[in-house]
């Protein structure tokens, strides 16, 4: 396995690979601190593709200044050994000089959904997101990229930038892995304590929640779905809600009725860890 900081090193390389017709240049970005669901993108990328790249950058472009930035986990040699035990090829590992050197002012907006998402509690998230993957890709020169569906939202945004901005690449999105009882993995798991770790399934019972009342229950009224979610997340009072909402798949916006299919997600506070998990649920 193969690792470059540099852009030009990567891009001779890149240049370098003597494909074959019909053979793909896989790629999944990351923040590092790899679990479960992060080598699940990787084995879906060695599944479809000849050549498989991933990254790990912790972008803080996506952060707001009272977020966890500094303490987001940063462990690169497991990471490199995970990696390299799964087959991948190459992976990129810039820092914030190479992707935002002095003078760097383009940014890329998607403008998907507002109100209860993550648009709305992270105001620099989806722009954040969407510049450095779209700097990423312009570098990794992949042909199909792959994101967990954990995150959502973020795949909403992605889709929408290679729609948009007509991206030559393939977008897969691949389910959420998660612990035995119910909770999506995530670096930021990390965080929790044993305590607020013995709470944290709960946000996974109220989208399992909301997904019986559309489903088995036929309701409906998107009111009452996230009321539903509400009723379950508060029977931990530790948690803090900051949004139990039913969202359009396409635009990230809140729905009043559920027609066809919904984003069921949800974003919690635990102690000082965020948490977010969604279900797609079909009312159909
Ligand atoms: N449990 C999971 N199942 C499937 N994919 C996942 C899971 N967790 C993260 N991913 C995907 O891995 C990629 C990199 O995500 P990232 O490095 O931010 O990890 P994370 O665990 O989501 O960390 P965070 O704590 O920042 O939420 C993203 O496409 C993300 O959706
Ligand atoms: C896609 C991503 C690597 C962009 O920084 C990040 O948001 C993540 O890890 O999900
Ligand atoms: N998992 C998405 C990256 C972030 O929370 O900033």
């Amino acid at each position: 396995m193969l690792t470059s900081s540099s852009i030009s090193e990567y891009r001779a390389w890149r240049k370098s690979l003597k494909l074959k017709d019909g053979e793909l240049v896989g790629f999944f970005p990351t923040m590092g601190a790899l679990h479960e669901g992060h080598l699940d993108l990787c084995r879906a990328a060695k599944e479809k593709c000849a050549v498989v790249v991933s990254s790990i950058f912790v972008n803080p472009a996506q952060f707001a200044p009272h977020e966890d930035l500094d303490k987001y986990p940063r462990q690169q040699e497991e990471d490199l050994k995970k990696l390299r035990e799964l087959g991948v090829d190459m992976v990129f590992l810039p820092n914030n000089e190479i992707m935002y050197p002095p003078g760097y002012d383009t940014w890329v907006q998607a403008d998907v959904g507002s109100g209860r998402n993550e648009g709305a509690v992270r105001p620099h998230f989806f722009r954040g997101v969407a510049t450095v993957c779209t700097k990423l890709f312009n570098i990794v020169q992949p042909d199909m990229v792959f994101f967990g569906q954990k995150d959502a939202q973020q795949c909403v945004v992605i889709q929408h930038i290679v729609r948009d901005l007509n991206m030559d690449i393939e977008v897969v999105i691949v389910p959420t892995r998660r612990e035995a009882d119910g909770l999506a993995m995530s670096s930021r798991n990390q965080y929790l304590t044993g305590e607020m770790r013995a709470k944290a399934p709960v946000v996974y019972k109220a989208l399992c929640k909301a997904k019986e009342m559309i489903e088995a229950s036929k309701e409906r009224n998107a009111d009452k779905v996230r009321e539903g979610m509400k009723e379950v997340l508060s029977q931990e009072p530790l948690v803090q809600i900051q949004y139990a909402s039913v969202l359009s798949t396409d635009t990230l916006l809140e729905v009043e009725e559920v027609e066809s299919k919904v984003l069921i997600a949800i974003a919690v506070m635990l102690g000082s860890t965020r948490l977010i998990d969604n279900m797609i649920v079909h009312s159909g």
